[in-house]
């Protein structure tokens, strides 16, 4: 039986990440016969010059169809102006809308070769082994919003932040099953001391809770864990959040690993599950063969762990990363003086031989 795995590079670093994902997706395939067929679909700013729209229906067809789906990353400057219902982020943001992708893993693993690389010392660092569970359809970002109106003689915007009772009990379930699997910890982090969602978000997290006796709960406010994630990383099993907080912690989290490149992330829900790297299209780096594919290539050893339950295949991806960079290889966002610089399309051959 084959696999259907449909690939959207967008924009950006998109398409070299993307590429770099496959190929050694393909090296597993022939190591472990898994028969896996990939089918391309635009998205992004690239499918708005083609079709415009920045995100096609016969995109979402493919993605409903698939088995999985490995996406890059939109967005650039050059479509800052186009009419905002259209950016090219209303693709990712209107693929998990339609795929039903409630929730957002961004496992933070710190890898021993790397503790030096981190921008906090080694000994804060060493044992980071956390994951941001995230809410991903709700919240401010789907909430009503106005884009421009006159108010009181001056013009204003506002987006509305809203989440329900049982949005936030199916992203605490999960975040909780998901503790019971590891180390038996959730953090719930909201602005409860200011927002009426956040307090609602914090009634039903305790709520949940109830139900795992076996799970340590405790809340901290997002401008805490903000400070938390940098000061004492260690103490964080899973974090459970809303929508716009996990996007703001994610990306603080990735760094406490040396590099935003480095960080995977999978997207679950009621149809198929959606991977890609926590980043963005990298606009300042984009076509120069330089990005750091590791955050897309772990991402697609989740797809195979997760969607097509190869957890062997899976389980060889990562260890081939280990290994390269155990052995000195870093891309130019990790590289330091004594390492062995290589661009995105050497790392990936390096991974793939390691496969
Ligand atoms: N899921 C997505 O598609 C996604 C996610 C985040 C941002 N974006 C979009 O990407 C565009 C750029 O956003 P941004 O600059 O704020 O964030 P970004 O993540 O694209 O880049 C931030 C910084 O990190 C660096 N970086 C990111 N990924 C890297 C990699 N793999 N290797 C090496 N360096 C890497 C970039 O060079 C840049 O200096 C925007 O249009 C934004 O909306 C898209
Ligand atoms: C591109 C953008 C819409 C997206 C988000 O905010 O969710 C990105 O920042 C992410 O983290 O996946
Ligand atoms: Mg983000």
């Amino acid at each position: 039986m084959a696999y259907k795995i449909t690939v959207i590079p967008g924009d950006g670093i998109g398409q070299e990440i993307t590429d770099s994902a496959v190929e050694v997706l393909k090296a597993a395939d022939k190591k472990f016969n898994l028969g896996l067929e990939f089918d391309y679909h635009d998205a992004g700013g690239t499918a708005y010059d083609k079709f415009g729209t920045p995100l096609p229906q016969e995109t979402i067809d493919a993605c409903k169809a698939a088995d999985g789906v490995l996406f890059g990353a939109v967005g650039g400057d050059k479509w800052d102006k186009v009419d905002p219902a259209k950016r090219p982020e209303k693709a990712i943001l209107g693929l998990r809308k339609a795929l039903g992708l409630y929730a957002n893993l961004r496992p933070v693993k710190v890898a021993d070769a790397l503790v030096e690389y981190s921008p906090l010392k080694p000994e804060l660092v060493k044992g980071v082994d956390l994951v941001i569970v995230r809410e991903l359809i709700g919240g401010i970002y789907f909430g009503e919003k106005c884009e421009s109106e006159q108010h009181n003689g001056a013009e204003r915007a506002w987006d509305l932040e809203n989440y329900s009772v049982p949005e936030v009990e199916r992203i605490a379930n999960l975040a909780f099953e998901t503790a019971k699997l590891r180390r038996g910890k959730v953090t719930s982090v909201d602005k409860s001391n200011v927002l009426a969602t956040s307090r609602l978000w914090r009634r039903t997290v305790a709520k949940v809770a109830e139900n795992y006796p076996e799970v340590e709960c405790n809340n901290l406010y997002v401008d805490n864990c903000a400070m938390q994630i940098a000061v004492n990383p260690t103490q964080f099993d899973v974090i459970v959040t809303g929508n716009l907080f996990g996007d703001i912690l994610s990306d603080e989290a990735a760094v406490v690993g040396g590099s935003i490149g480095m960080l995977p992330s999978a997207s679950i829900g009621e149809c198929t599950s959606l991977y890609e790297p926590i980043h963005g299209s990298a606009p300042d780096i984009a076509g120069q063969g330089i990005a750091n594919p590791i955050g897309t290539i772990l991402s697609a050893a989740m797809l195979l762990r997760y969607s097509l339950h190869e957890e062997a295949a899976a389980d060889a991806i990562e260890a081939a990363v280990d290994k390269a960079l155990g052995e000195g290889y870093r891309t130019p966002d990790l590289w330091k003086e004594g390492f062995t610089k290589v661009n995105t399309s050497e790392i990936t051959k390096i991974i793939s031989e390691r496969v």
